[in-house]
């Protein structure tokens, strides 16, 4: 049985019982396509088996990094953009205190773990920089093309200041490049510094990475353990190989949601009941929305907090436009509880919560929430995770990453691949004038 349950029964007013069988044969095909080899993108399927064919010396080079980094530095920068940020700082923020960041030092273990080069704004790296102020800090610079500008430009920034702190050999001690084994801008500098260096596999895309160096170095130096995380990845990769949809619940929610898009529900939410999980959905968003958006199709992934988002974004979900699918992770046995206290007098009419618990209320909230949307008509999935270990975070990872390559042949188009990524990167290139853009540059200067 698998570890985590996809509850797929409240869609019966939305997907007839005959529909799901009905995907079997494409299910059967997508499956080959993946398991097999023979879809496009087909370079890209290593982390298929990643969670047990990954490199143990490498493993244990990043667990002594990570103890290393806890022990001479305040605050850890992780340098990344896209697949190279988003996978951590979910981790980081599903594993730990929600306000693991603010705790005292000696209440966390680890150093605080900021993010930067996930933007251009000189505000936030300015912010940081003041935040980290005179203490001690490391870097881990992430980019498996290594020539991304946004963390090109971040690296330059935190390089110069530990170089101007520790020295050109203090600072290299600091510094922990994760790139392509061979190529880029950022392999030939760590090459040419000597930074230690980790590497992304070829066969491993920026979306899917989170279970290679690229995750586990943050995730490790925020004190989670790796162990239990690969251990959850390796079990769901287990888990998930049969291709029979009575029996893959990861396939069932690839089928279900591509049922789903072919009726008309083209948006689909990822929801939590607690804000921890939030960039889980972001994560999942570059997941779905880089591998399934492309040749002029493709279900547009977004998400809402619960239940912070009933308040805002409720009323569209319950009676806007009828576009709109969602899909909920929902903790079964929150890490901690808080009683509702007892209260001498009822003037906030509260009385009737006395004696029940904050995740019993999230519960009712859970499953009232899902009846109204569904009376609403929005079609509701629900993902149930036992707790939020790392074993469990692994198996997640895992039943998304295999759900969407399927689901991504189950809608003909190539999952592994982002051409649409560089339309903008052009442009951006021609008007900051790089060498190279210079025609582009003065047709564009001449649109603005
Ligand atoms: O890791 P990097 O090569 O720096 O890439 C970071 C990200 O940026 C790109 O533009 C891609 O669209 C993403 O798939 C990738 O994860």
């Amino acid at each position: 049985m698998a570890h985590i349950a996809f509850d797929l029964s409240k869609l019966e007013p939305f997907v007839h019982d005959n529909e799901l069988g009905e995907m079997q044969a494409m299910v059967t095909a997508a499956d080959a396509e993946l398991r097999q080899g023979t879809g496009a993108g087909s370079d890209f399927r290593d982390w298929l088996t990643l969670p047990k064919d990954y490199d143990k010396e490498e493993f244990a080079r990043i667990k002594a990094a990570a103890k290393k980094i806890q022990s001479d530095s305040a605050v850890l920068v992780v340098i990344g953009i896209g697949g190279s940020y988003l996978g951590a700082k979910m981790a980081v923020d599903f594993l730990n205190d929600t306000f693991f960041n603010y705790l005292p030092a000696d209440k966390r273990n680890a150093p605080q773990v900021f993010f930067a080069g996930n933007s251009v704004s000189a505000d936030y790296v300015h912010d940081l920089i003041n935040l980290i102020g005179d203490r001690d800090f490391s870097v881990n610079v992430i980019s498996k093309s290594g020539t991304t500008t946004e963390p090109s430009i971040a690296f330059r920034i935190f390089k110069d200041m530990l170089v101007k702190k520790y020295g050109e050999a203090g600072a290299k001690e600091r510094i922990y490049a994760t790139t392509d084994k061979a190529r880029g801008a950022l392999k030939t500098e760590a090459n040419a510094a000597g930074y230690e260096s980790f590497i992304i596999p070829d066969g491993v895309g920026g979306r899917y990475s989170v279970l290679s160096a690229v995750g586990l170095l943050p995730i490790a130096a925020s004190g989670a353990n790796i162990d239990e995380l690969m251990q959850g990845a390796a079990d769901a990769q287990d888990a998930y190989t049969n291709p029979d949809l009575t029996k893959n619940e990861a396939y069932q929610y690839a089928a279900l949601r591509n049922i789903l898009y072919r009726k008309g529900y083209t948006t689909e939410l990822l929801e939590n009941y607690e804000p921890r999980l939030q960039y889980l959905a972001e994560w999942w968003k570059q997941l779905t929305g880089e591998s399934e958006g492309k040749d002029q199709k493709g279900i547009y992934p977004s998400s809402a907090n619960f239940s912070t988002d009933l308040h805002s974004l409720g009323q569209y979900i319950q009676e806007g436009q009828r576009t709109l699918m969602e899909t909920v992770v929902m903790i079964d046995k929150p890490r901690t509880d808080v009683d509702v206290p007892t209260a001498k007098d009822d003037l906030d009419g509260l009385g009737y919560l006395q004696g029940k618990n904050m995740g019993f209320v999230n519960q009712k909230a859970f499953e009232g929430v899902v009846l109204a949307h569904t009376d609403g008509g929005v079609p509701n999935m629900s993902v149930h995770i036992p707790d939020t270990t790392p074993y469990t975070l692994g198996y997640l990872i895992y039943f998304f990453e295999v759900a969407i390559g399927i689901s991504g042949y189950l809608n003909g188009i190539n999952p592994f691949n982002q051409p649409g990524v560089e339309a903008y990167k052009t442009n951006m290139f021609a008007l900051l004038g790089k060498p190279g853009f210079e025609k582009l540059g003065k047709e564009l200067n001449a649109r603005l």
